[in-house]
């Protein structure tokens, strides 16, 4: 029945673009959003489906393509229609897994089972995303959060999804793999996922500055992981520098994803408003500071933790820390200027201050 399926994996009016877009499969900054328009809005399961074959994991894991293509497909349709946690992101961070996983410092390191686990977690890992936080679940009392006792509650959410999903036979992709195989895999991928809540974020990283002051390497510089819970603790921060990459990814696609979180925390402040609940922060969008909050989410979260990595896998990650730079300093020179005392800065729309105000060089 291999006839059935299409060279791409998915439906679409325009193979030669699409196959051409997805040589570039191994690149960070990779177009998700054109592969979405591209791929019949299925992003998620031509890029994975891609990264599968790439990888020969059909093969090694003797995976039937109309298995993988039905159970993408489903998996893609419980992705909900939210503005950032949809399917787009969930092929976005699958893609940037893929590509951590070819650091050359990390050459050799994994198994095959490891790698596919990791390509696994990033594909299901914000599935069924309702747009909104943990903290608002449980402030709701939601029945995920009675569900799940308060305790990473999307985070468990997308991994039952993501399980039960398999269960069907025409879905089940890991059918022909050994009890063994499909015990540590299960176990990989829900420490995975786990991790990408952001309450864990701190503790992660914390635990990474210390690996990288006890990195042991081999001679031609390839990190040493003897333990399960050293080789979890790199592949956990792997997802999470994946699900943190916004920041890290060419400005014009950075920004898409900063347009899309923003209407999503909004959405969600308007549902606090309503419930005469406390806003989030970055929630109000009557209180709109974009360049303010990207400045922050980097200067406080995602710098930290990609500068950390990149010490880690040196130098594989050294143009990524160098594009987060620059994407930084962007949204810092848009910030609405200092006192008009001070020095000159650039004119144009600074979109959080109350008039266009034009600064000139005082020097
Ligand atoms: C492209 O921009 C973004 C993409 C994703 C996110 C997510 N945010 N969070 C939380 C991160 C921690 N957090 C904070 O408020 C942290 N923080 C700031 O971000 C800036 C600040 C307000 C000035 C100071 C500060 O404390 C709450 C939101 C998630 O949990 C989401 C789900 C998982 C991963 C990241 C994602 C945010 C983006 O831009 C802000
Ligand atoms: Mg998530
Ligand atoms: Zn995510």
């Amino acid at each position: 029945r291999k006839d059935s399926i299409p060279e791409l994996g998915v439906q679409t009016f325009h193979t030669d673009e699409l196959r051409s877009l997805m040589s570039h499969i191994d690149d960070w900054g990779l177009d998700t959003f054109r592969i979405e328009d591209l791929s019949g809005q299925r992003p998620l399961t031509a890029i994975t489906y891609k990264i599968f074959q790439e990888r020969f994991l059909l093969r090694t894991y003797a995976i039937e393509p109309h298995t993988l293509i039905s159970y993408l497909l489903t998996l893609e349709d419980h992705y909900q229609q939210v503005p950032y946690h949809n399917k787009a992101h969930g092929a976005d961070v699958c893609q940037s897994m893929h590509v951590l996983l070819n650091a050359s410092a990390l050459d050799g390191v994994f198994t095959e089972l490891e790698i596919m686990s990791a390509i696994f977690a990033s594909a299901v890992h914000d599935v069924d995303h309702p747009g909104v936080t943990n903290q608002f679940l449980i402030n709701t009392r939601n029945d995920l959060a009675i569900m799940y006792n308060d305790e990473s509650v999307l985070e468990n959410h997308h991994l039952a999804v993501a399980f039960k999903l398999l269960q069907a036979d025409e879905r089940n992709i890991f059918s022909n793999l050994a009890a063994k195989q499909i015990k540590t895999l299960r176990k990989m991928v829900i420490d995975m996922v786990l991790a990408t809540d952001m309450s864990k974020h701190m503790k992660l990283l914390a635990d990474l500055k210390t690996m990288v002051e006890s990195k042991k390497v081999t001679g031609n510089n390839i990190i040493m992981l003897e333990s399960y819970d050293d080789r979890i603790q790199v592949l956990q921060n792997m997802i999470h520098c994946a699900d943190l990459s916004n920041p890290t990814k060419p400005l014009d696609i950075y920004i898409k994803w900063t347009d899309r979180i923003m209407e999503e925390f909004w959405r969600q402040g308007d549902k606090e408003r309503d419930l005469g609940l406390e806003i989030s922060p970055m929630c109000d969008r009557h209180v709109a500071s974009v360049e303010k909050h990207q400045v922050g989410f980097i200067e406080f979260i995602v710098h930290p933790l990609w500068e950390t990595w990149a010490d880690l896998v040196y130098p594989d990650a050294s143009a990524i820390l160098e594009t987060l730079e620059q994407n930084r300093d962007w949204y810092q020179a848009r910030l609405s200027p200092p006192s008009s005392s001070s020095s000159s800065t650039t004119t144009g729309n600074l979109s959080n201050s109350p008039t266009n105000i034009h600064i000139v060089s005082v020097h």
